[in-house]
């Protein structure tokens, strides 16, 4: 019955998901995504290099740029230790409205922040809003062409700091040609591709993986 795709999703989540147990909550939403309707989650396969990079990273902080309905906040929040926290931003508030419910159905809401509003506008705030020093993890996943002008703005305030990682997802498809090309170029970030699949689909995407050297 749910008149959006997101409401849709959220009652994928309600019926077929356990109330508290994170995995059974994006494993829902890959079944819907996979089955009755795609949508534009990280999905399950980029979703395990988006896995091992945290539990590589194990960040205190973390930020993610693109909420959605909040299926990678759940996968991000559940690997996070006691005590840290991750801070999601999105631009459009009837996605937030089901993230929030998402977030909070897979039990996770005390580890997340979720903040609604334009990534150039809220990123220049974190320090003052959130007493943050810099993050130890970033994931891009909001709008294509704000992924330079966000990690530019991120380097700018003090942000990032010698180790910092950034995740950037959908550098092939839908694509994000200037990002490769900043972080690749740049005497500042290592960088690395991850190959995989746009999600529920065979057609080619990857993550690309940057640390900030400083
Ligand atoms: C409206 N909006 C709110 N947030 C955003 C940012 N995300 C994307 O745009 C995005 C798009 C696609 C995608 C769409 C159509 C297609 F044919 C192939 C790929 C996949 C993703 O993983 C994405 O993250 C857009
Ligand atoms: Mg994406």
């Amino acid at each position: 019955t749910g008149s959006t795709q997101p409401q849709r999703m959220l009652e994928a989540v309600q019926k077929n998901a356990t109330k508290g147990d994170p995995e059974s909550v994006f494993s829902a939403i890959d079944y819907y995504c996979r089955h009755k309707e795609w949508a534009m989650n990280v999905g399950d396969e980029k979703g395990l290099i988006l896995d091992s990079v945290l539990t590589e990273v194990n960040p205190s902080i973390a930020l993610e740029l693109g909420t959605y309905c909040g299926y990678s906040t759940v996968r991000i929040a559940r690997l996070l230790s006691p005590g840290s926290k991750l801070i999601t931003v999105e631009f459009n508030p009837a996605f937030a409205a089901v993230a929030r419910q998402i977030i909070a159905y897979a039990g996770v809401q005390d580890k997340v922040t979720l903040v609604e509003g334009p990534s150039g506008d809220l990123i220049p705030k974190m320090k003052e809003r959130f007493g943050i020093k810099s993050f130890d993890f970033v994931f891009l996943d909001h709008w294509k062409d704000r992924y330079v002008p966000d990690t530019k703005l991120l380097e700018d305030c003090g942000l990032l700091r010698k180790g910092t990682v950034l995740l950037a997802d959908n550098v092939i498809c839908p694509g994000a040609p200037e990002y490769l090309k900043y972080v690749r170029n740049s005497p500042r970030y290592e960088s690395r591709y991850f190959k995989s699949n746009l999600e529920y689909s065979k057609v080619e995407d990857g993550l690309e993986k940057s640390v900030f050297l400083g």
